[in-house]
Parts: C-alpha cells; sequence; structure tokens
C-alpha cells in the first residue's frame, strides 16, 4: 500500500494504509499507553467547560505552548520513541513539527466531536500526520459551507493520515463514538505551532 489521496473538494488528505509495520505499532500503542502522562482535558462546548470523553497528553519543544478548547497546554517532553517518530514525519513529508498531541480513546464511548484544527498558532496551511494505533474507528470529514460533502474512513493500527493545505480551512473532523465493541486506541497528532 502506498499514499491515497482522498477524493474531495477544497481539501488535501492523504491516507497511507498501514505505513507503520504491525509489530513497531504494537510497540509503540505499548509504549504510549502505559508510558504517557495521560490527563483528561478539559473542553468548552456550547460554552461550558466539561470533561473530554477521552484521555489525552501533549508533547512537545518547551516553547511550543498551544491553546485548544480555550486553555493553555504547556507540552510535556519528546520521550524518545516519539522524538524517532518525529524526526521520520518531518524527512517523510518535508515540515516541521514540534508539537503532538496524543489522544487514548479506551473505548467506544471515548470520540472526538467535529472541529477543525485551526487554531491560529497553527497557521494558515496547516499540516496535521496522525498515526493511528489500537483499535480500528470511524474517522469523518465533513465541508463546513456544503455539509453534503463528507466522506468516513475506517482508521486501523499504523495507519497514518495526513490533512495538509485548505482542509482546516474548508473542512471539520471527527472521531464518532460507537456502540460496536473496539479495542483502545491511541492517535498521535503531529503539528507545527509557532512559538511566542
Ligand atoms: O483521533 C483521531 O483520529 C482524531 C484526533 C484529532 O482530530 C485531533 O487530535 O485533533
Ligand atoms: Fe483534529
Amino acid at each position: 500500500m502506498t499514499w491515497q489521496p482522498l477524493d474531495l473538494p477544497d481539501a488535501d488528505v492523504r491516507l497511507h494504509a498501514g505505513w507503520m509495520a504491525p509489530v513497531e505499532a504494537d510497540r509503540l500503542l505499548d509504549e504510549c499507553v502505559a508510558g504517557l502522562p495521560w490527563t483528561v482535558h478539559r473542553v468548552r462546548l456550547f460554552g461550558r467547560e466539561q470533561p473530554a470523553p477521552r484521555l489525552s497528553c501533549w508533547l512537545g519543544d518547551p516553547g511550543a505552548v498551544y491553546r485548544y478548547s480555550g486553555s493553555r497546554h504547556v507540552p510535556h517532553p519528546w520521550t524518545p520513541g516519539l522524538a524517532r517518530l518525529r524526526d521520520r514525519l518531518q524527512a517523510l513529508l518535508g515540515c516541521p513539527f514540534n508539537s503532538l498531541l496524543a489522544n487514548l480513546y479506551r473505548d467506544g464511548n471515548d470520540a472526538m466531536g467535529l472541529h477543525s484544527d485551526d487554531e491560529p498558532e497553527l497557521g494558515r496551511v496547516p499540516v496535521i500526520a496522525s498515526l493511528s494505533l489500537g483499535g480500528t474507528r470511524r474517522f469523518r470529514l465533513k465541508h463546513r459551507e456544503t455539509p453534503v460533502i463528507q466522506c468516513t474512513l475506517q482508521l486501523r493500527h499504523g495507519d497514518l493520515l495526513v490533512m495538509a493545505g485548505s482542509t482546516q480551512r474548508n473542512y471539520r473532523h471527527a472521531l464518532p463514538r460507537t456502540a460496536r465493541p473496539v479495542a483502545p486506541r491511541v492517535n498521535l497528532t503531529f503539528r507545527h505551532v509557532a512559538c511566542a
């Protein structure tokens, strides 16, 4: 398998199914679940602060402070394994990543609602590289202006999804809940934030 561009107007989304080999993905999943300082972030939803339905952790370079859903996040330092993965993704995609949001979806009740990764510090044309580990989950993309333009992908263990260009400006994305029994899933989204 290699890169598959998604056929979506006003966007640049590419999926490399099985980008990371299963053995390596197994090891990284275990390292992340056991080794990252997971917390429940608070998110602002309809004007109210509430606990996010998932566990999360920010990692990054010391200056890469990031505002997300109304809170200010100072990153944890890179672990050796995640710093190596960051270097690999920078070389592969030819762009810098100084920050990583890791999410742990413990079961099908954990989810992420429709949003864009369009905070000002990500810049006008952010490149977001997202690695999926663990249980397969659905990922939805929905056009902002024309919501009938949407697509749903299944993200599997080792899949790498890259959202670039005008994707964040024109689309929102989500990881919906599911009633199906699903294994825990870790998602690693590498980003570049402008340092203050
Ligand atoms: O879990 C996913 O695949 C999506 C995560 C996401 O959209 C985010 O971290 O901003
Ligand atoms: Fe996102």
